[in-house]
């Protein structure tokens, strides 16, 4: 049997600075520090924006020499008694492995469920990798399990973790920082990110089948489509014009009852989506191709953060210098693009201004609610050092897939980018392609 996920806890990324990481998902992205845990050799940071939560840690390697030389972040860090009951808590990443990957990652995706033994018994039994075996977390305010699954899908784990016996507000083993919660909610007027929307790995070619299998079979997630025109088989293509992607859609039910076999269907809650995507060989190198390059494994390329008005979060996060890719300007003067804008209630002006793109939904829900459903999305410049991992804004008016319209012209608005950046950086690559060969995963495998 399948572990069912109650829902998506929180997404971790390993990056060799910290705190410019974090810095950069307060100042521009107006994410909130709320939590941090720092020892003499690991700093993770938690950051919240709505239900999104984001865990920046620092790689050991580097980072364990500017940890010594700068805990600023409060004095009495190791006041926690969380790891009591473990094995060497200070030394590593708490919910987490400390991957000693070589380049800024976005590597776990941490899931909540209902029981970390007993999920972990029965993918055990499925032949799931498992990279921490059930471990115990406490401090004052309760009780926390978990268990590291490593995934299918190249560097990506997944961290189960059981928060019910706990009543703290994060997890144990983390200081929290009071916060004045007027600001927070002032902020969040101009800035309605309330959730994350999706998350898409980049994979290699002909691996979809597999992946999907993973997890429909380990965690019982459920393919969707995202086009009326998609084939069973063949997921979506886009194979033309210069563009070369296959994308496939999978989603799962926020469960909240042990041992059910199905979510019910009356109560069905769809979390946090899953897109894969692999590129054609037809159509030449683009940005799936360059992600797999550049993160030197398959991954997470982005991740869509929901906002329930993208118009001013893009201004908010555009002022703050946030950097967007913008679609060519043609794109909101064509008669019927205009037309299209205005129709659902938007002005082509304002989003050309910050390069929003709107795609028309006339398959989906207009069968079910009577009203045509539209989305609205955006795509931010990479956000790390190497041009892999970026950040994704999106508004849904009743549309649930990622429209075709969208994907072409957001597909062309980075490749343009990724050609420019490989101009200038021609003999960088040589010398990354060398070090490829070894990938520099390496799991702390339990005994
Ligand atoms: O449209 C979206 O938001 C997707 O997530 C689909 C997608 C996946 C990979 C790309 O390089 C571009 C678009
Ligand atoms: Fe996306």
């Amino acid at each position: 049997m399948a572990a069912y996920l109650s829902r998506l806890h929180h997404i971790s990324l390993h990056v060799s600075n910290a705190e410019k990481i974090a810095n950069d998902l307060v100042s521009k992205f107006k994410f909130n520090l709320f939590a941090t845990r720092l020892t003499d050799r690991s700093r993770q940071l938690a950051l919240r924006k709505g239900a999104a939560v984001f865990v920046v840690n620092e790689r050991a390697n580097e980072g364990s020499v500017r940890l010594n030389e700068e805990l600023r972040y409060s004095a009495d860090s190791h006041r926690v008694n969380a790891g009591k009951h473990n094995r060497d808590h200070r030394t590593k990443c708490l919910y987490d492995v400390s991957p000693h990957y070589s380049v800024d990652t976005v590597s776990n995706v941490c899931f909540e469920v209902e029981d970390v033994e007993r999920s972990f018994k029965a993918l055990r039994h499925l032949g799931c990798n498992f990279l921490v075996p059930p471990t115990t977390v406490q401090d004052q305010s309760g009780v926390v399990t978990y268990s590291v699954v490593k995934s299918i899908v190249g560097n990506v784990c997944h961290t189960l973790i059981d928060r019910t016996k706990y009543e703290g507000s994060f997890l144990p083993g983390f200081d929290v920082i009071e916060k004045d919660c007027n600001l927070e909610e002032e902020e969040d007027m101009s800035c309605p990110v309330t959730h994350f929307d999706h998350i898409t790995y980049a994979c290699p070619r002909k691996t979809t089948h597999q992946v999907m299998r993973w997890y429909e079979d380990f965690f019982g997630f459920q393919r969707f489509f995202i086009d009326s025109n998609e084939d069973l088989d063949e997921g979506f293509v886009i194979n033309q014009e210069g563009i070369g992607l296959r994308l496939t859609a999978m989603e799962y039910w926020k469960c909240s009852k042990v041992g059910i076999t199905l979510p019910s269907l009356d109560k069905k809650e769809p979390d946090c989506k899953f897109v894969i995507a692999e590129s054609l060989p037809e159509q030449g190198r683009n940005q799936v191709d360059t992600f797999l390059e550049k993160h030197r494994s398959p991954g997470i390329q982005h991740i869509g953060l929901y906002t329930e008005d993208i118009v001013s979060t893009a201004h908010a996060m555009a002022e703050a210098g946030v950097q967007f890719f913008s679609p060519p300007h043609t794109y909101y003067t064509k008669v019927g693009k205009q037309q299209e804008i205005e129709e659902a209630g938007h002005n082509p002006q304002m989003l050309a201004q910050h390069g929003i793109l709107l795609d028309t939904d006339l398959h989906q829900d207009s069968v079910v609610t009577d009203s045509i459903g539209y989305l609205l999305q955006v795509f931010t410049k990479p956000i790390f050092a190497e041009d892999t991992f970026f950040l994704e804004l999106i508004e849904r008016r009743g549309a649930k897939g990622f429209g075709e319209g969208n994907i072409k012209a957001l597909w062309r608005s980075v490749q343009a980018h990724m050609e420019n950046e490989r101009g200038d950086s021609q003999g960088e690559e040589s010398t990354k392609s060398v070090q490829t060969a070894q990938l520099l995963v390496t799991p702390e495998l339990f005994n």
